[in-house]
């Protein structure tokens, strides 16, 4: 080594000494946390609705390239007629470059197939109550290490292209949805539209989503210091919506490369072509930039309404019956070992003097009033 390059390197060296010492160091922690969360994993579930046979299964094999129906049983007419709604879940792994997602499909065949469809959301909406309440029972029970949070993070709702705009059951099932789940409207089978018909189904849709205050999910406000280019693909994804989608489990040829689309004696229409449909944009904000949001307003918002409302009915039924009660049942413990014995006891006395503090209180309360 010269003498200037050994010069060179002991001045950067005491550079970067005086830097570390100015440095604390939890510059690194989204490191770490990236790290953690890596390692643990991250978990989505995505529940999709809408009448059968309008390409529910397709899109969602191939939003996430894997075939998660291969045992699905596809029922004749006369079952269909029968079947009341049904929710089916799928779960897979997925990978992608070190990154694991553990994905859950919800699926709700049978949606708007009857000729009376009056309440077919109950079971819907009786499904995402119940895995709040699981969740919530799980957070207020002994160990809350492991949960298994089965919360749905949104859910695709597809409307038919054939008729003009929303349907009654459209709107209805919107409506009751809307403060359980993020609801994401999609336009299914875009191929059986002209881009004219599309735009004008579109702008109907989207009208009448304003005209009955269906709140359906709000893509997030960009910050101002975003860059321009993420603020032109937040436009078009507002500008999208509902979006218009096409599914497809074949791979066609197109000029030499192969992609997923639908051949037709007339041509072809991929499904991830920009000019074709929306589903790239679909699945840039189901997946790439909105997975998060939907995960947070589920918790923060969705969760949070439930939860409130949990509290509220546990406070007014404890006023009422003068005891303490709590609104989700206590499930019984198997064998219960020495520690868990003693939270229980703990637990019971903490309740009981809770109750004691609580007489007291309304006592003087009423005391005060006479
Ligand atoms: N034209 C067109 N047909 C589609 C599209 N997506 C799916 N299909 C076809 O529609 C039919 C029904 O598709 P599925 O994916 O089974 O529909 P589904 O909504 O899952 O039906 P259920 O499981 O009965 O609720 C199949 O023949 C698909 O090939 C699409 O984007 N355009």
């Amino acid at each position: 080594m010269t003498s200037s390059a050994r010069y060179k390197s002991r001045a950067v060296k005491s550079a970067e000494d005086a830097e570390e010492k100015e440095y604390v160091g939890f510059a690194t922690l989204p490191n770490q946390v990236h790290r953690k969360s890596v390692k643990k994993g991250f978990d989505f579930t995505l529940m999709v609705a809408g009448e059968s046979g309008l390409g529910k299964s397709t899109l969602v094999n191939s939003l996430f390239l894997t075939d998660l129906y291969k045992d699905r049983k596809l029922l004749n007419a006369e079952e269909r007629i029968s079947q009341t709604v049904e929710i089916i879940k799928h779960t897979v792994d997925i990978e992608e470059k070190g990154v694991k997602l553990k994905l859950t499909i919800v699926d709700t065949p049978g949606f708007g197939d009857a000729v009376n469809n009056t309440e077919s959301w109950k079971a819907i909406t009786d499904y995402i109550d119940q895995q709040f309440e699981q969740y919530f029972r799980d957070e207020s029970g002994l160990n809350r290490k492991n949960i298994q949070d089965n919360r749905v993070h949104c859910c695709l709702y597809f409307i038919p292209p054939f008729g003009h705009g929303l349907r009654p059951v459209d709107v209805e099932f919107m409506k009751a949805l809307q403060d359980k789940v993020n609801v994401v409207p999609l336009v299914s089978k875009a191929d059986c539209l002209t881009p004219a018909e599309m735009r004008k189904m579109k702008d109907r849709v989207r009208e009448e989503i304003e005209k009955f205050g269906i709140k359906v999910y709000q893509f997030p406000d960009c910050d101002s210091d975003e860059d321009e280019e993420f603020k032109q693909q937040d436009r078009e994804l507002k500008e999208s919506t509902p979006f218009a989608v096409i599914g497809s489990n074949t791979i066609v040829e197109v000029k030499g490369q192969r992609v997923r689309g639908r051949l037709y004696p007339w041509g072809i229409v991929e499904v991830e072509n920009q000019s074709h449909c929306d589903f790239i944009k679909l699945r840039n904000m189901l997946i790439r930039s909105h997975m998060h949001d939907l995960k947070d307003i589920t918790c923060d918002v969705h969760y949070e309404n439930y939860r409130a409302q949990c509290i509220q009915q546990m406070t007014s039924k404890l006023s009422q019956d003068n005891r303490v009660e709590s609104p989700i049942p206590i499930l019984p413990l198997s064998t219960p070992d020495v520690e868990t014995e003693k939270l229980i006891k703990m637990k019971d006395e903490e309740l009981r003097r809770m109750q004691e503090m609580l007489q007291k209180m309304q006592q003087q309360m009423h005391e005060q009033d006479l």
